[in-house]
């Protein structure tokens, strides 16, 4: 039967790109994307506004939300000092497995967690399941029905703290309009939105930047 996009997508990592080099992995992967198969990746434009969020923050503790094929993980986990923890959920098996194998072909697997699961089962047992205090940083990326809810189910898990940067992928295309209107509105966050386009796409699209104010 006919391979997946994310099987043809790992390929063409371990095909052109450099084992333990986490730049040729972008790399590779964005010029798949942009010149042989659209993929939901964060992609070069968004990636490097991301790259400034992270590198500013200097995260230790790292959450991601939304795998997929691992590109937003390598991105992030690229630039985490020494003894800094990424975890990343995943709700596809598939996703996951080629995840996997993407983060390991960058070398990063020693900074990364991939779990699979949902994010609402899982946000709740960050604590007492991964030694989890609080996150200092948290990319959204998965169901876009899910960034609201999950956001508030982070707060009442303690799972926030005073400083603690979201950012929010796809907040224009596919949009998350309930989400925009809680960080935009509320008293706990500050919140600034960074105009883009979808990745690999001429299609506006942006990330939104809030942080928690306690
Ligand atoms: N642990 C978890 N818990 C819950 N749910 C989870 C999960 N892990 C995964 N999932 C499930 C969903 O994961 C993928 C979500 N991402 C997107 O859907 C997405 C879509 C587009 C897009 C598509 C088509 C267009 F025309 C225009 C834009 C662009 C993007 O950048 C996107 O990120
Ligand atoms: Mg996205």
């Amino acid at each position: 039967t006919r391979s997946t996009r994310p099987q043809r997508l790992l390929k063409v990592v371990q095909k052109h790109a450099t084992r333990g080099d986490p730049q040729s992995v972008i790399s590779a992967i964005d010029h798949f994307c942009r010149h042989s198969e659209w993929a939901m990746n964060v992609g070069d434009e968004k990636g490097s506004i991301l790259d400034s969020v992270v590198s500013e923050l200097n995260p230790e503790k790292v959450l991601e939300l939304g795998t997929y094929c691992g590109y937003s993980t390598v991105r992030i986990a690229r630039l985490l000092p020494p003894g800094a923890r990424l975890i990343t959920l995943e709700f596809n098996a598939d996703y996951a497995a080629i995840a996997r194998q993407v983060i390991a072909w960058a070398g990063l697997e020693d900074k990364v967690q991939l779990v699979e699961g949902a994010s609402e089962d899982w946000i709740p047992r960050m604590k007492e399941h991964f030694g989890i205090e609080t996150f200092d940083f948290v990319f959204l990326d998965h169901w876009k029905d899910r960034y609201l809810p999950d956001t508030k189910l982070m707060e009442d898990c303690g799972l926030l703290r005073k400083g603690t940067v979201l950012l929010a992928d796809n907040v224009i295309c596919p949009g998350v309009p309930d989400y925009l209107e809680y960080v935009r509105n509320s008293l706990s966050y500050k919140s600034y939105y960074f105009k883009s386009h979808l990745e690999y796409t001429k299609a506006e699209d942006g990330l939104e930047k809030s942080v928690f104010l306690g």
